[in-house]
C-alpha cells in the first residue's frame, strides 16, 4: 500500500487497526503516523509498533496521505474544530454515529469515508462496512477497502444502514465474548476447569461462524443438524427460548443502533 496513514486519536479501535495492518505487512510500521492527545499512548504506541507519532493534528494531516479519524464521537468538536485538510488526502472515520454530513461541517468538501470497522481486525478477522462522500474517487474508495481488507471482511453500504451496522458488528464483538464468558461458566459449573472451558466455549464460537460462512446455509439449518431427537441440544435450546436469548439480542442490537444514531447530536 502506497503513502502514508496517520491516525488522529489511537485507543483501543485505532491500536486494533495499527496492529492490524502491522501485522498484515501491507503497510510497514514508519509509513503509520499517529497523534493522540495523551502523550503516554503516544510512546506506549511508538515504542510497541515502531511507527511516528507526531507533535500535534496538523503535522498529522501535512504528513499523512490518508488519516483516520478514531477518536471517540464527544471529542469530534475539538479534534476537528479548524482543522484545515486538503482536497488531495483522503479522510477515513471510524467514528461510530457521526454522519459524512456533520463531518463535511467540520471539514469541507474533501473527500471522506465513513467506516464501521471492530476489534477483531487486530486478529485479522475484523469486519468492517463502509460508506463514501460525493468527493472520494473509485480509486480512493479502493484504497479505503484495501486497507480493511487487509484486516478482515469489507462490504459497502448505504450510509443510513452504518448505524445498524454499529449496533451488530460493532458492537457484536462485546454480545460474544459475554457469550463465551457465559458459556464457560456453564462449563464451570458443571466441573470442567476454567481454561479447558474457555478454550471449548471459543473454538465452538470460531466453528459455528465459520460453518455460517462457509457452507452458506441459514443458521437454522445448521441448528437442526445438531439437534438429535430427544437429545442434549434441544433439552438447552428449550431453556435458551424459555428466557428469550433471541429477543434479547434483537434488542441489543436494536438499542446499541439507537445510541450510535443519539451519538450524532451530541
Ligand atoms: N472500540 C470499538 O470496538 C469500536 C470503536 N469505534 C469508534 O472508534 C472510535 C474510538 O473508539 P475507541 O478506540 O474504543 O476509544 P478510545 O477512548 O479507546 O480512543 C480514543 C482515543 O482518542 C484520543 N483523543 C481524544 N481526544 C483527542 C483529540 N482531540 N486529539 C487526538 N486524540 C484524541 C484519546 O486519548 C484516545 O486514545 C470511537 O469513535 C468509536 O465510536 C468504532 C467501531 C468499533
Ligand atoms: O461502544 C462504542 O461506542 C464503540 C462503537 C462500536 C463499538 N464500540
Amino acid at each position: 500500500m502506497e503513502g502514508n496513514i496517520g491516525f488522529l486519536g489511537a485507543g483501543a479501535m485505532g491500536e486494533a487497526l495499527i496492529r492490524g495492518l502491522v501485522q498484515s505487512r501491507q503497510v510497514p510500521p514508519e509509513r503509520i503516523l499517529v497523534y493522540d492527545i495523551r502523550r503516554e499512548r503516544l510512546q506506549e504506541l511508538e515504542q510497541t509498533y515502531g511507527l511516528q507519532a507526531m507533535t500535534g493534528r496538523e503535522e498529522l494531516v501535512r504528513k499523512a496521505d490518508i488519516i483516520i479519524l478514531a477518536v471517540k464521537p464527544q471529542n469530534v468538536k475539538e479534534a476537528l474544530g479548524g482543522l484545515q485538510v486538503g482536497k488531495e488526502k483522503l479522510v477515513i472515520s471510524i467514528i461510530a454515529g457521526v454522519t459524512l454530513a456533520r463531518l463535511a461541517s467540520y471539514l469541507g468538501e474533501v473527500p471522506v469515508v465513513r467506516v464501521v470497522p471492530n476489534t477483531p481486525a487486530l486478529v485479522g478477522e475484523g469486519m468492517t462496512a463502509l460508506a463514501a462522500n460525493k468527493f472520494v474517487r473509485p480509486e480512493a474508495l479502493e484504497k479505503a477497502m484495501a486497507i480493511f481488507c487487509s484486516v478482515g471482511r469489507v462490504m459497502v453500504l448505504p450510509e443510513e444502514q452504518l448505524n445498524a451496522v454499529t449496533g451488530l458488528s460493532g458492537s457484536g464483538p462485546a454480545y460474544i465474548y459475554m457469550l463465551i464468558e457465559a458459556l464457560a461458566d456453564g462449563g464451570v459449573r458443571q466441573g470442567l476447569t476454567r481454561p479447558v472451558a474457555l478454550e471449548l466455549a471459543a473454538q465452538t464460537v470460531l466453528g459455528a461462524a465459520r460453518m455460517v460462512l462457509a457452507t452458506g446455509e441459514h443458521p437454522g439449518v445448521l441448528k437442526d443438524k445438531v439437534t438429535s431427537p430427544a437429545g442434549t441440544t434441544i433439552a438447552g435450546l428449550a431453556v435458551l427460548e424459555d428466557r428469550g436469548m433471541r429477543g434479547a439480542i434483537i434488542r441489543a442490537v436494536e438499542a446499541a443502533t439507537l445510541r450510535a444514531e443519539s451519538l450524532s447530536k451530541e
